[in-house]
Parts: structure tokens; sequence; C-alpha cells
């Protein structure tokens, strides 16, 4: 198809190249990220004053281009009479340039991790390195890769400017060849394919990692009803297995947060991500999204012209397309998990408003959600019907399910919650640990919020 005078030598010449090229980036970014997480956890715990210096030389190689930092760092190592190699020099170079880099998303990872969660796994006994190892670096990893990604993706084709040393990389070897062969158009397009597959896996991995999230990550997310601002400014991350309840005032938004949770309400400002997925993005399939997070509310909603046992089965069946046996099994399980086991063949009418609200608890389990979020589910029930939801609620969360659950019930907050957040006028003024909200609250209003409603 292509006649061309390229020979199997010479493409053997290319790949030499790009070996070349993936060792300088193999060795610059990981000397460079080594350098990056010392220097950003030293900037991320030290004053200002004292990482001054630091800050200063790491602002230099960000602004001064690569091209001149490279011939002014093999000069000054020759004046030195270091004799260093030119590959030696480019690594050196390219390592600290890519350390700059990685230093500042180093220290944005780390302040990503919100204050009240390090507060709290420090509550828990966990000593400062113990913090840093087990929830700053796994929760700020996440943050921090989709950039570090970006950095190896750049400083791969940046490393062609290592050429100017006298290096043959990728870049150079094309260079070579379009010279001898004068076919400058078919060289460069192999060369642009060879960087294209270097990149490619890399590349992929930021998307694979996407997936990778088990949270819901609530950022800055902002709602209006008309000039009404319900929401100004939420942002929480709540782990896989973690039970955090949302206490505050009438009015403060925390049903919205909830409803835009799961796409029911769009957001003005701010992203909401379920396992890395973002709620309210175009082209989010919300109906796939929604499968994932269930959500009963106070009015428990039942369908009254169908019994409990097809109250349950009916998404399963519609939406997940199961056969009915199979729908009924999962209904039947999930029934009897609640207390229900005796009323498949009875229309809601006929069950009391706690047995009702567990049987929407088990008709949203029964489509298996990695997340529940419970919308002041005992707040319509009569007070002799209320400990047998929150019984529920408790085995549900003691079995490691995912819950958001707003709620005027403070001991259940306080004894089911890992975190109480407390809302405050579209604001979470508050959260923590519930030892925190309820035994020594930090903001005036929550202890105002305590004292009306103990
Ligand atoms: N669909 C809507 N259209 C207009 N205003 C709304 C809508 N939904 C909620 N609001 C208003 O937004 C504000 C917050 O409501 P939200 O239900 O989120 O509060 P809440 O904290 O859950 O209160 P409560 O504990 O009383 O349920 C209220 O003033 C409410 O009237």
């Amino acid at each position: 198809m292509f006649d061309t005078a390229l020979t199997l030598s010479d493409l053997l010449f290319l790949a030499q190249g790009a070996l070349v090229t993936l060792a300088v980036t193999a060795i610059s970014v990981l000397a460079g990220t080594l350098l990056g997480v010392v220097f950003g956890v030293f900037r991320s715990n030290v004053s200002a004053w004292v990482t001054f210096p630091l800050i200063f030389v790491l602002d230099v190689f960000r602004s001064v281009p690569l091209l001149i930092q490279l011939i002014l760092g093999n000069a000054f190592q020759a004046i030195a009479g270091w004799g260093w190699s030119p590959f030696v020099t480019s690594c050196v170079i390219l390592s600290l340039y890519t350390s700059a880099y990685a230093t500042e998303i180093v220290r944005g990872a780390i302040e990503a991790v919100p204050q009240t969660t390090r507060r709290a796994a420090r509550s828990l006994g966990l000593t400062w390195r113990q913090d840093m190892a087990n929830i700053v670096f796994p929760m700020g990893l996440r943050v921090a890769l989709p950039s570090w990604i970006g950095l190896t993706l750049g400083v791969m084709k940046d490393s062609a400017l290592v050429l100017w040393l006298g290096i043959i990389e990728l870049l150079r070897a094309s260079q070579i060849l379009v010279t001898r062969l004068q076919e400058p158009l078919f060289i460069l397009s192999v060369a642009g394919a060879i960087y294209f597959l270097l990149s490619f896996p890399i590349a992929r991995l930021a998307v694979s990692n996407e997936g990778g999230a088990r949270m819901i990550e609530i950022e800055n997310v902002r709602k209006s009803f008309g000039p009404l601002e319900v929401l100004k400014g939420v942002s929480l991350t709540v782990n896989k297995g973690e039970v955090v309840s949302i206490i505050g005032g009438s009015g403060s938004g925390k049903s919205t947060l909830l409803t835009c949770i799961n796409g029911l309400e769009p957001i003005d400002a701010g992203r909401i991500l379920i396992d890395g997925t973002e709620v309210h993005a175009r082209g989010t399939d919300l109906n796939k999204l929604r499968r994932k997070v269930g959500i009963v509310f106070q009015q428990w909603n039942a369908f009254p012209h169908l019994t409990v046992l097809e109250n349950v089965t009916l998404a399963p069946r519609k939406v997940l397309g199961m056969p009915k046996a199979q729908a009924e099994e999962i209904a039947v399980r999930q029934l009897t998990h609640v207390g229900l086991a005796d009323k498949l063949k009875v229309y809601p009418g006929r069950l009391s408003g706690g047995q009702q609200q567990r049987m929407a608890i088990a008709r949203a389990l029964a489509m298996s959600p990695s997340y529940m979020l419970f919308d002041e589910v005992t707040s319509a029930l009569d007070p002799q019907l209320v400990g047998e939801v929150l019984d529920t609620l408790k085995m549900l969360a003691e079995e490691g399910m995912t819950m958001i659950c707003v709620t005027h019930e403070m001991g259940f907050a306080r004894d089911v919650s890992k975190r109480v957040a407390f809302f405050h006028q579209g604001v979470i003024a508050e959260i923590g640990p519930p030892e925190q909200i309820f035994g020594a609250p930090q903001s005036a209003e929550t202890r105002k919020f305590l004292s009306n409603v103990r």
C-alpha cells in the first residue's frame, strides 16, 4: 500500500529511539513523583515560611521552558566538572521538572481530603503516620491519579527536547530518517503512531480508573428553586460501607441534597459522582446510575393495586428484565429480611405505616443497590412504629450497606452513623463522628439546634 524506502533496520532504529524515550520518561516520572511526594507532604505539613525556598525553586522549574533548563543544566554540570552523560543530565533535569508539577498534584490531593475526615481518623487514635498511610494517601490517590497521568503523558512528549543534548530518542531518530530518506510525512506519521502506542495504555489507565472509585462524592453543589438558594456549596464524600446521617432544621436543604444525589433534581453548580460517574453530566445514563442508589422517602408510596410481593418484584422484572421466579425469590428474601414474610399476598392498604415503610425498604433493596438514601423514613409514622423501621435501618448498617440518612431521630444518628453532618441554611455547618457532634459540637449553630431537639 505504501511505497516507501523504510527498511526493517530503519524501523528497528525508530524502535530504539522509542526505547530511549520510554527510558527517559520512566526514570523521570518515577524519580519526579518520589520527589513530588516528599515535597508535597512537606509543603502540606510545614508552614509556608519554612517551605518558601522550596516553593521558589519549584516555581522556577515550572516557569522556565524545559529546553532552557536542559541547555543550562548541561552547561552547569560541564562547568562543575561532574562529567554526566547527556542521558544522565536529561534524566536529572526532567526529574526535577516533573517533581515541580508532582509536588502540586500531591499537595492538591492531600488538601482534597476533608479536614473533618482526618480529624475523625485522629479522634480514633490513628497517629499522623497511620492517618497519612490509611486515610490521606488512599483517598488522595484517586484525586491525584488523573492529573498524574496527564503529567506522565506530558513528560513523554516533552522528553523529545532531550534531542538537543544529542540523545537519539524517538523524534531525533525520525528526523535522521527524514533527512536520509526524504519521506517526512510518512516517517513522522510512523513516529506519531509510535508515540500514540506508548501513550495509549497510560491514557486508558485514567479512563478505567473512573469506574474504580467506590463512593459518593459531592463537590461544592449549589441548587436553587427560583430565587431561593437551597444548597449553597455542599461538599461531602461518603465511602463504601459508611453510614452518614444528615441532621438539621426544617428547610435547610437535606431532602433536596438526596434528590440531587440520584439525579431526581438537576443541580446548578458543582459535581456529584457515584462510583466515579458524574450524575448530572451530559450523556450519563441516569436510569443505570439510579439502580445503584436506592432511595426511600418519608411517604412510602406503595403501589396500592399490587400485593406486597408484586410491589417488590415490579422494578426487578420491568427495569432489570428479571424472570418472574427469580424476582420473586429475591423479593421474598428481602421481605423476610425486613420482617414481612407473612404479608406477601396482602395489599399495602392492609399494612400499618411501619410495615408499609419496611416494604418500601425491601422494594429498594430488591434492586441490589450499592447505596441507600433514606429521607426521614420515620417522620410520617406513629411513634410506636418508629422503632421497627429504625431497627431495619440498623440491621442494614450492620450488614455494611452504604447509607445516607436524613433523620430527625438523634438517637439513631448517634448510635448507627459513622459520621453526622449538621445542615444549616444550605451548607454543612459541621460534620464529624457522632461523639463530636453530640458530645462536643464545634459550631454555635449545632449547639443551638441540638439544645432545641433534645
Ligand atoms: N421542588 C421544589 N420547588 C420549590 N421549592 C422547593 C422544592 N423542594 C424543596 N423546596 C424548598 O427548598 C427548601 C429546602 O427544602 P428541603 O426539603 O430540602 O429541606 P429539609 O432540610 O429536608 O427540610 P425538612 O426537614 O423540613 O424536610 C425549602 O424551603 C423548600 O420549600
